[in-house]
């Protein structure tokens, strides 16, 4: 069953329930914000604060990076992390199968969007609601010329605190540092490469492009359970938390917040680029089992 509902003045809000689980999906961003498996908690985080106005992205849920990761290299004015995030996307499709529930979502060039990335694509998100939830982004390139692009399945995860939750599956994988290169400490060359020693456990910021794309488990720690993320397509793995000091800095995150989520991002960032031909379609999918 999918019902629409206004979240606010521009926000449209589909949701979807089914047997096994139910999930909100906003249209402004092609974004997830909630999956509630079983009807039990969300597993998403979203930011108290969160002001769901047009024109600023949606802390929290799942936001689209696309078509680039992190800021524009060439032109750091253009917005962070792309323009899907700000984007009103439309309904392809609404499927109701007695296992799952599917919802397809639209996005294509513009005027807008070709004044700052000069290419024609058509993307297309299918949301699929069931024990697990699914997230398959697919590119097409619409345009005569080659397109390129950047990008990030950007998942918020609620912990009950960052602190006590361990992230499993990244161990002996290379990662770049990303706070570290942004703090412009000598040592830090855009090329560096760290081994990531066991398990990763949250004592302060963390901001890291992971070059792998292997499984992922989240363990909570407090409560019980695990979040187990598989992926195909997207070479990265990226991890953010904020830490305290950044964390309260941030405007629309609630000022403890920063202490119950994780991002664990799929995505592909550079070098790891994902090139499409003229007439072409990239797919990469995101399936996230809550396991009690
Ligand atoms: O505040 P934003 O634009 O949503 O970005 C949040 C974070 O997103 C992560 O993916 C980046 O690696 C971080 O550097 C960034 O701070």
């Amino acid at each position: 069953m999918i019902t629409m509902s206004e979240r606010s003045a521009g926000i449209t809000v589909a949701t979807i329930h089914n047997k096994f689980a139910s999930a909100e999906v906003s249209l402004y961003g092609g974004q997830v914000l909630s999956f509630k498996p079983d009807d039990r908690d969300d597993i998403l985080f979203m930011s108290s604060p969160c002001s769901f106005k047009p024109g600023k992205p949606i802390r929290g849920g799942i936001p689209i990076c696309f078509p680039w990761f992190g800021p524009r290299t060439d032109d750091p004015m253009l917005p962070q992390h792309g323009f899907a995030r700000t984007s009103t996307w439309s309904i392809i499709s609404f499927e109701d199968e007695p296992e799952n529930s599917t919802l397809i979502l639209g996005l294509s060039d513009t005027e807008d969007s070709r004044r700052i990335w000069p290419h024609s694509f058509a993307a297309a998100l299918a949301v699929t609601v069931s024990k697990k939830l699914s997230l398959t982004l697919s590119v097409t390139n619409t345009g005569g010329s080659p397109l390129s692009f950047t990008d990030a399945l950007h998942a918020y995860f609620k912990v009950s605190q960052i602190e006590s939750a361990r992230l499993i599956g990244l161990e002996q994988s290379e990662y770049r540092d990303l706070a570290a290169l942004r703090s412009g400490a000598a040592s830090e060359k855009p090329d560096t490469r760290i081994t990531q020693n066991g398990e990763i456990v949250f004592t302060g910021e963390i901001d890291r492009v992971y070059l792998t794309d292997s499984n992922i488990r989240i363990i909570d720690n407090i409560k019980p359970g695990q979040i187990i993320i598989r992926t195909e397509g997207f070479p990265n793995r990226i991890i953010w938390n904020p830490g305290q000091v950044k964390g309260e800095a941030i405007a629309d995150l609630g000022k403890k917040e920063w202490n119950s989520f994780v991002c664990m991002e799929a995505g592909a960032v550079d070098p790891n680029e994902i090139s499409v031909p003229p007439g072409a379609t990239v797919c990469q999918t995101m399936i996230i089992e809550p396991k009690r």
